[in-house]
């Protein structure tokens, strides 16, 4: 890591809007950190930062984009050129940064490849034991199963397409696999930075170092942040000559001085994991894009299953039919329920009230509220494991993952049932003589087993969730009844 921040800093990465020492572009603002619970490898505050600081930049020249990799290497230039326009700007992406792996320490990146994650947990890595781990029967999970599918499938036309083209330019055969081409894909899906000049993005070193945090999470921005905000709005007003131009209030981009930049999003106490927000996911996007979920996602949606002819009134679209991640429907589906449940002759002259929002009356609030409290435990009942289970699995789960000696582990545990089928899936025969770590191979299925265990396991506490909101309105508005 000592080298690839040496490395760095002669490319002019840098953590602070002066020139980088010549030992490491880091250490200013921000220092590479272990953050076992929210990503692993990041980036934590090297100094207490204010909100809007500049935490990272990096020149032109340290981006790793196809058009930088084809000035330096014309044979991939021609060929590339020669399949255009049928490949698209993230095939082009996946062919130069295989090639560069090719190359292996003769590449200009080859301290930066080599500490690339070995392997990846976005969804089209799942195999079918692991995606059946996301649970089939409802909508919801139906929607995953088909989106994990429909993800591989499109990848795997990509890596056909683009085969004959790497076979041309003297790939070696392993880099010719699939395994390695689903590497590359989700290297560029996870962690690639967005620039203007090319769809596929850029791959950033250093910058890619930046783990997650969901955008809306800084909206509880404390007195201090909004101090920060007053302090550099104030100087803007003044346009006082001491305001600081490294200071903004987004999380980055490429910027006219022809360097990509990155702000620290809220203050941060040094020692804290400075993140940045990729965009607005649900749980099941940052699982298909990036691999991994969020505990608490103020983004995520969960859709239950919907008759088609409440789905299809009103002008609401399906996907703005969901649950919050509070329990609460969302206001689409609040709408599109009051409308379903009025009848028919009536609906016109509602819809003006209906459309803004309003409740129409209490009846017909409590027989929404009552069908939602159905739904939900219905939807529950259909899974065929418990939240209480999936907890337990997964505290397992975690075990194994960690543990020296799985059949002891297995041996206390209460999920037989669940373990035959994967051991059976990997051709595994479990013998009681291992006292030892499980091989690799079933050790990262069981990490993709557990991210599956975990997204059902929130689906179903949101559900729980909105059984708890929609009862306690049943109650408040009896209560208003019988007042009347
Ligand atoms: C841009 S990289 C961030 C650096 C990465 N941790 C590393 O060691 O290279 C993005 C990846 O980090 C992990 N990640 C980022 N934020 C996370 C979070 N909040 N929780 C869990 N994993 C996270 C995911 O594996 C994601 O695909």
């Amino acid at each position: 890591m000592e080298a690839l921040l040496r490395w760095a800093a002669e490319l002019g990465v840098s953590d602070s809007p002066s020139a980088p020492s010549p030992s490491s572009c880091l250490g200013r603002s921000v220092l590479i950190a272990d953050f076992p619970d929210a990503g692993g490898r990041g980036l934590a505050a090297a100094r207490d930062l204010r909100r809007g600081e500049l935490v990272l930049r990096a020149p032109r020249a340290a981006l790793l984009t196809s058009g930088r990799v084809m000035d330096d290497d014309p044979r991939i230039a021609s060929s590339v050129a020669s399949h255009l326009p049928r490949l698209s700007s993230v095939q082009t992406l996946i062919i130069c940064l295989l090639s560069e792996v090719g190359k292996g320490k003769s590449s200009n990146w080859y301290l930066y490849l080599s500490q690339l994650p070995s392997y990846y947990t976005i969804l089209a890595t799942f195999n079918d034991f692991e995606t059946e781990a996301l649970q089939l029967t409802t909508f919801q999970v139906d929607e995953a199963i088909w989106v994990a599918q429909k993800a591989l499938r499109g990848i795997r036309s990509d890596w056909e397409e683009a085969t004959p083209l790497m076979k041309g330019l003297g790939f070696k055969p392993k880099l010719l696999m699939f395994k390695s081409w689903i590497w590359a894909f989700a290297t560029v899906s996870s962690r690639t930075l967005h620039i203007a000049w090319d769809d596929a993005g850029c791959l950033c070193p250093i910058g890619d170092l930046f783990n997650y945090a969901a955008p809306n999470d800084d909206n509880s921005s404390t007195d201090e942040d909004r101090d920060d905000m007053m302090h550099q709005e104030t100087n803007k007003m003044l346009d006082q000559t001491d305001f600081d131009s490294s200071e903004k209030l987004t999380d980055g981009g490429y910027e006219d001085v022809n360097e990509y930049r990155l702000y620290a999003r809220k203050r941060y106490r040094k020692g804290e994991q400075v993140l940045l927000a990729y965009g607005t996911y649900t749980n099941l996007e940052l699982l298909e894009h990036y691999g991994f979920l969020l505990g608490e996602n103020p983004n995520e949606k969960i859709y239950i299953p919907l008759d088609l002819d409440l789905c299809m009134i009103g002008s609401w679209p399906r996907d703005s039919l969901y649950i919050l991640p509070n329990g609460h429907p969302s206001f689409a589906l609040l709408c599109a329920l009051r409308l379903w449940t009025t009848p028919r002759n009536r609906r016109k002259a509602l819809s003006h009230q209906i459309y803004s929002g309003s409740l129409l009356s209490v009846e017909n609030e409590l027989e929404i509220l009552k069908w939602l409290v159905k739904k939900c435990k219905e939807t529950l009942q259909q899974l065929p494991t418990t939240i209480e289970f999936d907890d337990n699995l997964l505290v397992l789960l975690c075990k194994l993952q960690n543990s020296t000696s799985c059949i002891t582990e297995m041996n206390r545990s209460i999920f037989e049932q669940e373990f035959a089928p994967f051991f059976r899936f990997h051709g595994f025969k479990l013998d009681c003589s291992i006292h030892s770590k499980l091989p690799v191979r079933l050790l990262r299925s069981l990490e993709r087993w557990g991210l599956a265990v975990q997204w059902r396991c929130n689906y179903k506490r949101t559900l729980t969730k909105c059984i708890v909101h929609c009862k306690s309105l049943v109650h408040e508005l009896s209560l208003q009844q019988n007042q009347q």
